[in-house]
């Protein structure tokens, strides 16, 4: 029997558009083509933020009581549908049914912080007396919301990270335009009906899907777009900030990201930890373990257990509860992460498991003796693979962690604390785990990197800072209130 091939719409401006150009969504497993977008074109950017400057007026003047509801009543209407929408992740990305469920969990989560957020945006009194002659004057700094938001998500969280985006815009008071990664629009999509069914107000939530200059330039470039929130390749963000203009930028790009382990450590939970920090969702994860430096002493103990833990790992079906990896979100993908392994086997790299690719699948993969001078060693990997290096004190790992044009997080493994504070101080990254993996985040604290990774910090209470302008208040009276 012949697949049925969902139709999906797109959201502007409170109505759901069809379009007669699309474009494809396949499952990566199969390569099977499961549903089609519209492709949306210039005019429907245009028109979005047409829609949008009449949805801002209406979401500005939202109190915070309707924001809230709106926002908690999203949350509770995924809540109610969660088999859909771990559905949609498991059929249109690279996460397994135990990936999807958990990315559903911080998505509602994500929206009801938002909803507690929107009762906490505050300001602050200015003391103004500070300065001669402005005895009179008290003051005080109030935040309004910045206006259209444009929000560019990426492929690998197609849910949640949409909702850091769409969650503190509407929290401010925002509106806000979504162009979803185009190999994952689906889960956007559906987070858009379940705002719909909110009751949010039409114009405020616009989801344009399709891909090309001829959306992305638009949406980054008007004037009437404040705020410009990616998350995605450093590559792409580059070329956003060169075309944004006067506006503001949020910037949470990729990173390469290393985790140490010394030798007080507890190496059994070290394993455990970043087994499952770098292989988790097949690999594609901004805060991925990708380089692990081991003191010497602990070396051969450690990748003894990281091998044995990774040859467990079960790699398949997304569908199937008992998978641990499903595919690359492509087997263009797939094949370029392959590629970069042989590169460094070539370049005298150890391969200690892993390493063949079957379609999207790669096997986990782990790596030593890997010259610094490979593809795989300075950029970052975005796929299954881990690079294990001994190091002979933690000066050393840290000076090697620090190399590279990347700044998310970082993660060392040590009972010692004053080693974990000369970490904490000296590693050039955005979050620094103790006795923790790279790969550790909740949905309110503040996320985000320097260098290559990026421009400020998403986490709800930060992405709604980001999204509002301060506007200070100042009161001159007739004497001064002090004397
Ligand atoms: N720091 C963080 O919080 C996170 C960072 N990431 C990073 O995201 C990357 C993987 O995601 P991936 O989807 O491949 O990233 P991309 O940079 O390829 O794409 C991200 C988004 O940008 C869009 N886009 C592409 N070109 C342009 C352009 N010229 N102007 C505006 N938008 C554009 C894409 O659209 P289209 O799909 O249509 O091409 C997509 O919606 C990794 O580097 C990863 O580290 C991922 C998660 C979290
Ligand atoms: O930004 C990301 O890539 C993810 O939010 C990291 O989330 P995780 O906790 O699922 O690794």
């Amino acid at each position: 029997m012949a697949k049925q091939i969902v139709k999906e719409r797109m959201l502007i401006g409170g109505r759901w558009i069809a379009k007669k150009d699309s474009i494809d969504v396949y499952d990566p497993a199969t390569s099977d083509l499961i549903a089609t977008v519209p492709a949306a074109s210039t005019e429907d950017v245009i028109y979005a933020i047409s829609r949008a400057k009449e949805g801002f007026k209406r979401s500005s003047s939202l109190s915070v009581f309707e924001r809230t509801k709106i926002l908690q009543s999203a949350a509770s209407y995924i809540e109610e549908n969660a088999d859909i929408y771990i559905q949609t992740i498991v059929l249109e990305s690279s996460k397994t049914v135990k990936e999807a469920r958990k990315e559903v969990r911080r998505c509602i989560e994500t929206l009801r912080l938002s909803a507690e957020e929107a009762k906490r945006i505050e300001g602050e009194t200015v003391a103004f007396s500070q300065m001669p002659g402005h005895e009179k004057r008290v003051g005080y700094v109030y935040r309004f919301p910045i206006g259209i938001v444009a929000a560019i998500t990426p492929f690998n969280d197609p849910l949640n990270l949409v909702a850091h985006k769409i969650g503190p815009a509407i929290a401010a008071g925002n509106a806000v335009i979504v162009k979803p990664a185009s190999l994952t629009p689906l889960s956007a999509i559906r987070l858009a009906e379940a705002f719909i069914h909110a009751g949010l107000p039409d114009g405020v939530l616009s989801v344009v899907t399709g891909r090309g200059e001829a959306i992305c330039n638009p949406l980054v470039e008007h004037e009437d777009v404040r705020f410009v929130s990616f998350t995605g390749g450093y590559e792409t963000g580059k070329e956003i900030t060169s075309k944004a203009g006067v506006k503001k930028l949020a910037m949470e790009l990729g990173s390469n990201s290393p985790t140490i382990v010394l030798a007080d450590a507890n190496i059994k939970e070290a394993v455990a930890a970043t087994v499952e920090g770098a292989f988790g969702v097949a690999g594609q994860n901004c805060i991925g373990v990708q380089r692990i430096f081991v003191e010497e002493s602990k070396y051969d103990d450690f990748l003894d257990r990281y091998v044995l833990a990774t040859r467990k790992l079960k790699i398949g079906l997304k569908t199937d509860e008992l998978t641990d990896i499903g595919p690359m979100i492509s087997e263009k993908e797939a094949k370029r992460v392959e590629k970069w392994i042989d590169e460094a086997a070539n370049m005298g790299a150890t391969i200690c498991c892993g390493g063949k690719r079957s379609k999207a699948f790669l096997e986990p993969t782990v790596l030593t003796n890997v010259p610094e001078t490979s593809t795989i060693s300075q950029n970052e990997v975005f796929g299954p693979v881990v690079i294990i290096e001994p190091v002979q004190s933690l000066s050393e790992a840290i000076n090697r962690s620090n190399q590279t044009e990347y700044g998310l997080q970082a993660g060392i493994f040590t009972t010692n604390l004053e080693d974990a504070f000369t970490a904490v101080h000296q590693l050039q990254f955005g979050g620094v785990m103790i006795n923790d993996s790279s790969d550790v985040r909740i949905d309110s604290m503040p996320f985000g990197g320097i260098k290559g990774s990026g421009i400020g910090r998403e986490g709800v209470r930060y992405a709604i800072e980001a999204m509002t302008e301060q506007k200070v208040v100042a009161f001159k009276l007739k004497r001064s209130p002090f004397s």
